[in-house]
């Protein structure tokens, strides 16, 4: 971890000066609750992910909630290549087997989930690592997802296998950590009527967990500034109209869409605002919740 007093700046009344100019965003977000997904792809270099683990940490260590979604695309993926198990996607989603979901639950609820909250835990404060399956957090069901099939362009139901979408978050253990001072760390696993796990897209977790936690920002840290157009100049904000017409156009594919549906839900269901930005830049939820600049694509409550 590097060290912090080396990234301090070298004129002190600066820094105060910068410091000072947080005061009206500490006060606009004192006491609220931030969902932040932290997608697999972010957690990449140490420099950025220690960076991570510190905004997360400073914001709990200011009276904001933080909660942390994570993903862990490409180390799933690695870990099915080491198995010789090959991935298909539909849609920016994972079709999941029977034996594949043994495995991504292993890796997202294992060894990405104690990384992640160990990054924070590094920079001071507690993190605790959990999975949707936990304390009832995430009760899921089998994703019913209609795909154009790309021969034919006949829109017809696709099956996915073990992708389940949630139906019901008990935000319970969640506040039970917050209220102790701890910071929730989830894996994005949930649970089924049978009690059968479900591989679920860390955005669409992140996205139902900020609802019902009526989160005031969901921030989407992943590896594009935010929504691109067709020039690939970054949207600043979208609506629900535009989003829809960029998805049926083409513009926005793979795992953009979940990430923008995901958005759009979690503002109709209870978030105030959510924004895909850059998990690249560091300190990127800092720049974005203390400065007047924000960043990324805004999808705000209407
Ligand atoms: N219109 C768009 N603007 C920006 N990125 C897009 C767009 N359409 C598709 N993408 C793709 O979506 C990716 C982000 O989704 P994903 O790979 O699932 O990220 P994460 O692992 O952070 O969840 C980008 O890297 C980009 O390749
Ligand atoms: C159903 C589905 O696709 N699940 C994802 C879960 C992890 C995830 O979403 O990770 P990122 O945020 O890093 O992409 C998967 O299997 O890859």
């Amino acid at each position: 971890m590097t060290d912090p007093v080396s990234e301090t700046y070298e004129d002190p009344q600066r820094q105060a000066a910068i410091l000072a100019s947080a005061l009206p965003f500490l006060r606009r977000y004192a006491g609220d609750t931030i969902v932040v997904k932290y997608g697999g792809h972010a957690m990449g270099e140490a420099r950025l992910s220690d960076a991570f683990g510190r905004d997360i940490a400073l914001l709990k260590l200011v009276g904001i909630n933080p909660i942390v979604v994570h993903g862990g695309g490409p180390q799933i993926s690695a870990m099915l290549e080491r198995l010789q198990i090959r991935s298909n996607f539909v849609d920016g989603l994972r079709i999941t087997d029977a034996a594949m979901v043994d495995v991504i639950e292993m890796v997202l609820s294992g060894s990405v989930n104690k990384q992640v909250a160990d990054l924070i835990n590094r920079a001071g404060a507690l993190a605790v690592g959990l999975s949707g399956k936990d304390g009832g957090l995430i009760r899921a069901r089998k994703l019913m997802r209609t795909a154009r099939d790309p021969d034919s362009q006949i829109e017809r139901v696709m099956d996915l296998g073990f992708v389940g979408e949630p139906v019901r978050v008990d935000p319970r253990v969640l506040y039970a950590l917050l209220g102790s001072g701890l910071i929730p760390v989830i894996a994005p696993v949930g649970v089924g009527e049978n009690g059968e796990t479900y591989n679920i897209n860390a955005d669409t977790a992140a996205g139902a967990i900020a609802s019902a936690v009526n989160a005031s920002r969901l921030l989407m840290l992943t590896d594009v500034a935010g929504v691109l157009d067709e020039n690939g100049d970054l949207i600043p904000e979208l609506t629900a109209e535009e989003a829809h017409r960029l998805i049926e156009n083409g513009q926005i594919r793979g795992g953009m869409i979940p990430k923008v549906e995901t958005c759009l839900r979690a503002v109709r269901e209870g978030a105030k605002a959510a924004v895909i930005m850059d998990g690249r830049v560091a300190h990127a939820s800092l720049l974005e919740l203390f400065t007047k600049t924000g960043s990324g694509t805004l999808i705000r409550a209407r």
